[in-house]
């Protein structure tokens, strides 16, 4: 959700007001991912990095991030309307206390939601989900005497925060930027970049489906096995 802030610097609105407006783009885009029948969704809505940013400015995030997470269990929220089952990934003991209280509260509350997921990855970083999986893996090992003393790439994948859900097919990152700052490394391998040149607040219903239409030309599913079509 690239361009909140420049967003807000373009219109001259204050400080905070752009990643509200992001919010709001947020909900619009997943109600028409599952009006289109997308199932699972993954968001990247802070990073370890964006601990760096001002502490005013953080704060304010966390602030927002507190309120909209328990809007998010309403029963008129869009997770509830579609049955949405929300996540929380990521190093979540980098949270404040109120931010996390609330994450498990969605989460708990939405457990037993099953028409689609919603990943909301918070206090993410793809290395440390990696680093993470790698230690979690090395220490079910030890702990696991007798059977094969080294770890293998199930293993790691079993262990990764993002074992919940398939690897993405498309990622939208807006402001027309093609990198992918530590997100879904290991799980992008085989999936579209898309990259409109809009800001987050201003992304609509034409993005998304220009996404996958894009991603209906390079790749196609054979025997449920994702395919390019150059390959078929
Ligand atoms: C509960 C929930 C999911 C809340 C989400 C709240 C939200 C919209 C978070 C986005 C935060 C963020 C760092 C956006 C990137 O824009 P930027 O600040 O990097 O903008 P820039 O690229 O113009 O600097």
């Amino acid at each position: 959700m690239d361009g909140n802030r420049r967003y807000s610097k373009q219109h001259n609105l204050i400080q905070g007001a752009g990643h509200r407006l992001g919010f709001r783009s947020l909900m619009s885009m997943l109600k028409y991912c599952y009006e289109l029948g997308v199932k699972y969704v993954t968001i990247y809505a802070f990073s370890i990095e964006n601990f760096k940013r001002s502490p005013d400015e953080v704060q304010s995030l966390m602030d927002l991030m507190e309120e909209k997470i328990k809007g998010l269990i309403n029963e008129e929220s869009i997770v509830n309307q579609y049955g949405v089952r929300v996540y929380f990934i990521g190093n979540l003991k980098l949270l404040s206390k109120p931010v996390r209280l609330a994450a498990e509260r969605a989460m708990e509350a939405t457990a037993k939601n099953s028409r689609a997921v919603l990943l909301i990855c918070i206090a993410y970083t793809s290395t440390d989900e990696i680093f993470h999986a790698v230690l979690e893996s090395c220490e079910e090992k030890r702990d696991k005497k007798g059977e094969k003393s080294m770890i293998d790439v199930t293993d790691i994948e079993r262990h990764m925060y993002m074992g919940v859900t398939p690897d993405p097919d498309i990622i939208i990152r807006t402001s027309g930027e093609s990198r992918l700052s530590n997100f879904l490394l290991w799980q992008s391998g085989n999936c579209l970049l898309y990259s409109p040149p809009v800001l987050w607040p201003e992304i609509g219903f034409r993005h998304l489906v220009q996404a996958v239409l894009d991603f209906q030309k390079h790749f196609c599913y054979l025997n449920n096995q994702k395919k390019i079509w150059s390959d078929v």
